[in-house]
């Protein structure tokens, strides 16, 4: 298991474990274009105890990667629960069940697979991308992203040109992409030379989508 960083003693004194509340009627829909559109909602889980529990519970791997010659540190730690696996909190399989409630109407599946990221702190991200490995890269889906810990920067770009978005997403945010973002924008987290404590976030997919 990969080392993970000590906690700020005023997240473990948050109280109350996080129960989502119902989606409908707090969720804002920003039309992207090119057939893409994120779904925000700020401040839906923010229970203290979900996000200590996941950075101290989670076996969380180091991953490296080819680059050029070399092979490096992807700079954040990862954890990865298929089709079927039990999540690690009981607060996540509660909050996936509110995001089935909401969006399986729209997305016709479930959400099947989550996976985890643990920024340990400013210096890791990741860089631009879509997640189109798997049916993504063809058809619409929805990744539902639940953001807990540190705030951090989510920027947002169209693959063929033009301004991108930022967004901040803060403990307990819900950002959702959806239609054909996965396709037609690319997304990341930037590093950043502020201080900033560590940030986990929960990637809700589809089955197939990665
Ligand atoms: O941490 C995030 O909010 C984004 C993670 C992400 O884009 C990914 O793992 O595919
Ligand atoms: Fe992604």
């Amino acid at each position: 298991m990969a080392a993970v960083p000590a906690l700020q003693p005023s997240l473990l004194d948050l109280v109350a474990d996080p129960s989502p509340e119902a989606l409908a009627g707090r969720v804002e829909r920003r039309v992207l274009g090119d057939g893409a559109w994120v779904d925000r909602c700020p401040g839906w889980l923010t229970g203290g105890e979900l996000f200590p529990a996941l950075v101290e519970g989670v076996a969380w791997r180091a991953e490296r990667r080819p680059m050029y010659e070399r092979v490096v540190d992807v700079p954040r730690l990862l954890a990865f629960y298929g089709p079927g696996e039990r999540l690690p909190e009981p607060g996540l399989e509660a909050a996936r069940s509110e995001l089935d409630t909401y969006y399986r109407p729209e997305l016709g599946e479930a959400l099947a697979t989550a996976g985890l990221c643990l920024y340990r702190d400013g210096r890791d991200s990741v860089a631009w991308h879509g997640d189109t490995i798997g049916r993504a890269a063809k058809e619409d889906t929805v990744v539902a992203i639940l953001s807990l810990g540190a705030t951090r920067r989510f920027l947002l770009r169209p693959v063929a040109g033009g301004p991108s978005l930022r967004l901040d997403l803060a403990h307990g945010d819900l950002l959702v992409m959806g239609g054909s973002c996965q396709r037609t924008w690319q997304h990341a987290v930037p590093k950043t030379a502020r201080a900033v404590g560590p940030r986990v976030s929960v990637q809700f997919r589809a089955r197939g989508v990665r």
